[in-house]
């Protein structure tokens, strides 16, 4: 006899609740977590609320109520930082309890280099999201390098698909290191998860 597949835990919902939590040593992350919060915040039926990684493990059972995440966290040797590492295994309830199953969640990450192995901090909090059971919504923006003139003020200049990858270049400060068209398409990337979130409980 096949297993049954059990009900997929997400009601209608008119209204629901999005989490921003991200990890930030220097600011410049959190700098990108301001601007996805901005887009977020854009969109109808939503409250969002932003949360840095230690205030989010100081508010853990308040966490899981959320309806939605994005989650963010500076690239440190093309990894995600030790502190989203600690939010994440403060977390670990949540995996034995399934009370994260079926939500829904974006992630995005911010380092000094262009490329500079931010894929490794992307596909590790895809992982998470798939640990816990929840459903991943990638950028959603196409490539825009792939031409010999390259756009510096583009969407997603920096070309990546399976979340934001924004660039703070390392002699700026957090108000001066990362460029227009990055801060844009974390505003785009903010409204346009928070819109398919909206739609997944709909
Ligand atoms: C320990 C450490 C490791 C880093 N590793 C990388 C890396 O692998 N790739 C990269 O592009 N930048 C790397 N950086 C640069 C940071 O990602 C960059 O400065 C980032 O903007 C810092 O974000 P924050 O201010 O939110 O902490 C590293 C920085 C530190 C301190």
């Amino acid at each position: 006899m096949a297993d049954p597949v059990p009900e997929i835990k997400t009601p209608y919902k008119s209204e629901i609740s999005v989490a921003i939590v991200y990890y930030s040593q220097w600011n410049h992350t959190k700098k990108i977590a301001e601007h996805v919060l901005k887009g977020a915040s854009k969109v109808e039926g939503v409250t969002v609320d932003l949360y840095n990684a230690k205030d989010a493990i100081a508010n853990i059972d308040k966490i899981q109520q959320y309806d939605a995440f994005i989650f963010g966290s500076p690239t440190y040797f093309g990894s995600v930082s030790a502190g989203m590492k600690e939010f994440f295994e403060a977390t670990t309830e949540f995996f034995a309890t399934r009370s994260l199953q079926d939500k829904i969640a974006a992630g995005f990450t911010n380092s000094a280099s262009q490329s500079g192995d931010k894929q490794g901090t992307l596909t590790q909090i895809f992982t998470y999201c798939c640990q816990q059971g929840m459903v991943y919504v990638p950028l959603g923006l196409p490539a825009t390098n792939n031409k010999t003139v390259h756009n510096m003020d583009a969407l997603n200049r920096t070309s990546f698909f399976s979340g934001l990858a924004t660039q703070s270049f390392v002699d700026g400060t957090p108000e001066t290191a990362t460029e227009k068209s990055d801060l844009r398409t974390a505003e785009f990337f903010g409204e346009k998860v928070t819109r398919v979130f909206v739609k997944y409980y709909h």
